[in-house]
C-alpha cells in the first residue's frame, strides 16, 4: 500500500485579518508527482511554507505520518526554492561547488565534506543530466541548466520528497518539456516524490500523476485522467480572466 507522506487536513491561514487559506485538505503518497497550480497570490507559496514547517497554520499537517511541529527528519525533503534562481550571476562557484554546498549546510561551514562527496556529486549531476558540466561557473549557464543544478544540490542528501516552488521561471520554453522529463525519471526510475509548484495551466502534463487547483481553497485535486475531463473554461474562471484562451 502507498504511505501518505504529506497530509493536509482542513487547513486554514490568515496573515493578519486577510484570510490565504481557507480549509485546505490534501494527500500526496508515495511515489506521487503533484502540480500545485493556481494563479499569482492563490497561496501556493503560503502552503509550501506551512508543509515544510516555516508558518503554523490552523487545521492538521502530517509528514511522513508525523505531525509537522515534531517532524525530525528535515533531510528527507529536498526544497528547491523560486528564488534559487536569481543566483547573481557574477558569483564565483563551480556548478561541482554549488552542489556539494549540498552536503554541508546542515552541517556548518567548517565541517568535513564525507570521503564519498565526489561521487555522489558526480551522481547528483547525473540524475539531472548536467554531470559533464561540473567544473563550469554557475553564473555561465542557462537558466534551465541553473535550476537542474539547484536540484542536484537538493538531491545529494538522498531526500525522499522533492519540493520544487515555480522551477520553469527563466527556463527557455523549449527547455520547458526536456525539464519535465527529466522530472519524470526522476519520479519514475529514482522514485522520487514530486510537489511542483506552478502558476502555468500550461504545465506539460505527461509525466504529472495528479494536480491540485489552488486558489485560496481546493478548486480540484485529482489524478491527470480526472484533470482532463475538466473544460478548459472552468480552469479560466478559476484564474479569473486574466488567461489567454487558446
Ligand atoms: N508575509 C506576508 N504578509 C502578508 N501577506 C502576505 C505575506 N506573504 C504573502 N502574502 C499574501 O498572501 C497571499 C498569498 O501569497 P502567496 O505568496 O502564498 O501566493 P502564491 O500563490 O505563491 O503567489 P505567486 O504565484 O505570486 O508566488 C497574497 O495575497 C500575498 O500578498
Amino acid at each position: 500500500m502507498k504511505k501518505p507522506f504529506v497530509e493536509l487536513k482542513n487547513v486554514s491561514f490568515n496573515y493578519g485579518l486577510d484570510p490565504v487559506l481557507n480549509n485546505v485538505s490534501i494527500t500526496v503518497d508515495e511515489g506521487d508527482f503533484l502540480a500545485l497550480v493556481g494563479p499569482n497570490g492563490s497561496g501556493k507559496s503560503t502552503l509550501l511554507k506551512i508543509i515544510l514547517g516555516l508558518l503554523k497554520a490552523k487545521g492538521e499537517v502530517t509528514l511522513f505520518g508525523e505531525p509537522v511541529s515534531s517532524f525530525q527528519h528535515r533531510e528527507w525533503i529536498g526544497y528547491v526554492s523560486q528564488k534559487s534562481n536569481s543566483f547573481n550571476t557574477a558569483f564565483p562557484a563551480t556548478v561541482k561547488e554549488v552542489v556539494q554546498s549540498g552536503l554541508t549546510k546542515k552541517a556548518g561551514l567548517f565541517k568535513r565534506l564525507p570521503k564519498d562527496a565526489n561521487k555522489r556529486v558526480h551522481e547528483a549531476l547525473a540524475a539531472v543530466g548536467m554531470e559533464q558540466f561540473q567544473h563550469r561557473n554557475i553564473g555561465e549557464l542557462s537558466g534551465g541548466q541553473q535550476q537542474r543544478v539547484f536540484i542536484a544540490r537538493a538531491l545529494i542528501s538522498e531526500p525522499k520528497l522533492l519540493v520544487l516552488d515555480e522551477p520553469t521561471v527563466g527556463v527557455d520554453i523549449k527547455q520547458v518539456q526536456s525539464f519535465y522529463d527529466m522530472l519524470g525519471e526522476l519520479n519514475k526510475k529514482h522514485n522520487l516524490t514530486i510537489i511542483l509548484v506552478t502558476h502555468d495551466i500550461e504545465t506539460p502534463s505527461n509525466q504529472i500523476s495528479h494536480v491540485a487547483f489552488l486558489n485560496k481553497r481546493i478548486l480540484f485535486y485529482g489524478n491527470m485522467e480526472e484533470y482532463n475531463q475538466i473544460p478548459k473554461e472552468q480552469i479560466y474562471e478559476w484564474y479569473g480572466h486574466s488567461v489567454r484562451a487558446v
